[in-house]
């Protein structure tokens, strides 16, 4: 068993289909899988109690019940007072979570809610097992609107999608994990990124060798954000970090605040890794066919993408670019709009939202917002599990286009898929801090980071 986050190494994650899968075949040689569940669940609630009232369990019907009943005897085996059912007792040290696990499959029933208000009530820390009850596994979203909120969530035998994406953070506290040991004998569903080294600076590279970003965007009152994709791209690592400003008169510098941006245009640039569409407004969709036409690598982020959720000739163009060449960074309410759903639509399945979208415009997705979805044709979907809220600030979003972009000047031959994955959680473990980030800071903690 072991403390989960921050995640080292990429983890796979598998749906409910495939643990079932997993649980079905490793039950033919390890029967004693429960026995083993149920003491890692006591094992880790007689490390979380705080004081010495007794361990509420509340089990539900199913094996997730099963589990917490291990665990019951479990602990009281080891002389803890424990109180099995729907109930709070007399001041709990600890709350136990076992009502429902993978097995859900409907909004929770009224029985179920009141025991999750008493948990909610009860003052002592919680303790899912496995998930948190009414979480659903695969998406993070919960049951009809009723999930714990557990203080740490012990998963068993495999990470599931939706303990990272959607809700699932929010519902899960500390996650802590243990594979029951058992190896998973077959591929994931999707993956938990973990973190990828910064592109390498050779002794003897010169500006030339780390590319050329072209930032695109930034309407009248708007520019902040392009020059906020700019800044974040320069401290990337790229080479050379050119913006083209929608309507700046022609004397005006980049960005007064940092001298190393240069005006750029496509014309003078077409071998850049195009970052359009941060603060651009609707007149972004006129340079759009250009950009998508010429330019061999492309970020696309902001009103870009509102451009092309409103014009049926842009998703052509899109459609047309070469695969692995282009990344689309949309929030949720930007993905709805080019998906034609609503935005409870895209964040009732994230992972089916970023896949569908990747499909319908052939560009690799990135579906921000807690647990960030990456998906492209041909790729295992990967989430990341890092970040918080404090990145949720204007101008993060664009400081995360601008970071792609550095990325990729310097990696020309990646493709959108790696440069997507490496970005994003790079983006993810800067913004972990308590409080608020603003933009500008977030770009001097990118620059940080190894
Ligand atoms: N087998 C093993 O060795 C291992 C098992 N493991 C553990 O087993 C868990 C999966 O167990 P599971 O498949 O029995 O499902 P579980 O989550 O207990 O729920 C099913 C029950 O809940 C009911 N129910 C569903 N929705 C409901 C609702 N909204 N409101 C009310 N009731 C609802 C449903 O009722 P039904 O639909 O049948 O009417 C059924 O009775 C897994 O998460 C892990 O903890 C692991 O430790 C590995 C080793
Ligand atoms: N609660 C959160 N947890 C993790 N990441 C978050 C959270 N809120 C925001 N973010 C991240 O911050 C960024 C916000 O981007 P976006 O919504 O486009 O902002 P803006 O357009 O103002 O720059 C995204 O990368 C998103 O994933």
């Amino acid at each position: 068993m072991r403390l989960l986050l921050p995640t080292t190494a990429t983890l796979p994650l598998f749906d409910v289909a495939a643990s079932r899968r997993i649980e079905a075949r490793a039950l033919t040689h390890s029967p004693d899988l429960m026995a083993r569940a149920g003491l890692a669940v006591a094992k880790l609630a007689l490390a979380l109690r705080r004081g010495d009232g007794p361990v509420w369990i509340a089990c539900g019907p199913g094996n997730n019940g099963g589990d917490g009943q291990v665990a019951a005897q479990r602990l009281t085996e080891a002389a803890v007072p424990v109180h099995v059912g729907h109930d709070a007792p007399h001041r709990p040290s600890l709350v136990i979570d076992a009502l429902l696990g993978l097995g859900l499959n409907r909004a929770p029933s009224t029985e179920m809610q009141l025991s999750f208000a008493a948990m909610a009530a009860c003052g002592a820390p919680v303790l899912a097992v496995d998930l948190p009850s009414g979480l659903l596994a695969d998406t993070g979203q919960a049951a009809g609107g009723h999930a714990v909120r557990a203080d740490h969530t012990l998963a068993l035998l495999t990470l599931k999608p939706g303990l990272f994406t959607g809700e699932g953070r929010a519902h899960c506290g500390r996650l802590w994990f243990d594979d029951l040991g058992i190896a998973p004998d077959e591929a994931p569903s999707a993956e938990l990124l973990g973190p990828t080294p910064r592109p390498a600076r050779r002794a003897t590279s010169h500006k030339g060798s780390h590319g050329q970003v072209l930032v695109v965007g930034g309407a009248p009152g708007m520019q902040g954000a392009a020059r906020l994709a700019a800044r974040a791209a320069l401290a990337c690592g790229a080479g050379r970090v050119y913006v083209d400003l929608l309507d700046l008169p022609a004397d005006e510098l980049a960005d007064a605040g940092r001298p190393e941006l240069m005006r750029g245009t496509l014309g003078e640039l077409p071998q850049a890794v195009g970052v359009v569409g941060c603060g651009a407004g609707a007149a972004i969709a006129d340079q759009l066919p250009a950009l998508l036409q010429q330019l061999p690598r492309l970020v696309l982020d902001a009103d870009a993408l509102n451009a092309v959720a409103t014009h049926p000739r842009l998703q052509d163009l899109l459609r047309a670019r070469p695969a692995g060449t282009t990344v689309l960074t949309p929030h949720p309410l930007e993905a709805a709009r080019l998906l034609g759903r609503d935005t409870g639509a895209v964040q009732a399945d994230r992972l089916t939202a970023a896949r569908d979208l990747s499909a319908h415009l052939n560009g690799c997705v990135v579906l921000k917002g807690s647990g960030s979805v990456i998906a492209s044709a041909g790729a295992r979907p990967a989430i990341c599990a890092s970040g918080g809220p404090a990145l949720a600030t204007a101008g993060s979003g664009d400081v995360l286009a601008g970071w792609l972009g550095g990325l990729w000047a310097q990696q020309p031959d990646a493709d959108a898929h790696t440069i997507a994955c490496a970005g994003v959680d790079a983006h993810g473990r800067a913004g972990e801090v308590d409080g608020v980030l603003r933009a500008g800071d977030l770009i001097e903690r990118l620059a940080a980071l190894r």
